[in-house]
């Protein structure tokens, strides 16, 4: 098993079978909780026009994302997992647009599997590659931390990585502490940016034991984030 560990969300990485796209603040935790709250899936789009071309065609879609961390004007989600909890999303499909997550995993499709995931789901995720997805041949992974600067991200990669060595050298309570100091996590801390909730940082650092992993199939022509059983034995879609 050969595992790469890169950064950033502009440029594809290098031919894998594997790639895991981590955001941890706050776009795949964001996504966790809606699968946790019942969403069909997520359609990952790379700007505002795609996303309002996309709802004018699925007016039962729910637009959900971010520019510079705040909502976008039309979109009914910013990208809150605190705030997504307040709505109905049972059986929904949303239309996820941010700055490095998305935008990440929209350029790692060049591998047979695509992952997202951020802290909540970090340890099923690895947990499910190394029970269903490695063969005994030698396989190559990607694991991209999406943010370009931020340690919490590379925090998570690095969690990740270390589980899937199973040297178990990065401990969860280690990556916590990094990513509550990271540089992408000191404005939920400012209580001038009243819009950032202090709360979600608790939800991005939190542990969750799930069932699922998020991947990233190609439905229709167009990249959909589905909710796979982690006990599956084919990575697709149940
Ligand atoms: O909304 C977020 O948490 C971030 C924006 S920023 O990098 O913190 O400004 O977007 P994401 O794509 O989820 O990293
Ligand atoms: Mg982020």
């Amino acid at each position: 098993m050969k595992i790469r560990i890169m950064q950033g969300h502009n440029r594809p990485p290098e031919p894998a079978q594997i790639n895991v796209v981590i955001d941890v603040i706050r776009a795949f935790t964001v996504a966790h909780y809606a699968f946790l709250n019942g969403v069909q899936g997520i359609i990952p789009v790379a700007g505002v026009d795609e996303a309002m071309k996309l709802k004018e065609l699925h007016p039962d879609f729910i637009l959900a994302g971010e520019i510079k961390g705040l909502l976008i004007p039309g979109f009914q989600l910013d990208n809150s997992p605190v705030r997504l909890q307040q709505f109905d999303l049972q059986g929904k499909f949303l239309i996820q647009k941010t700055t490095n997550g998305v935008t990440a995993a929209l350029n790692a499709m060049n591998a047979e599997h695509v992952l997202v995931t951020g802290f909540s789901n970090a340890r099923t995720t690895a947990q499910f590659i190394k029970e269903r997805l490695l063969g005994h041949e030698e396989m190559s992974i990607n694991i991209i931390a999406s943010h370009p600067t931020g340690d919490d991200d590379l925090a998570c990669a690095e969690y990740i990585a270390d589980i899937l060595r199973q040297s178990g050298y990065v401990t969860p309570e280690l990556t916590i502490d990094r990513i509550r100091s990271s540089e992408a996590a000191m404005k939920f801390y400012d209580t001038g940016q009243p819009e950032f909730l202090e709360e979600d940082i608790s939800l991005c650092t939190l542990e969750l034991p799930s069932d699922f992993v998020m991947k990233v199939n190609i439905r229709n022509g167009m990249p959909l984030i589905e909710k796979v059983k982690a006990g599956s034995i084919h990575a697709h879609a149940r």
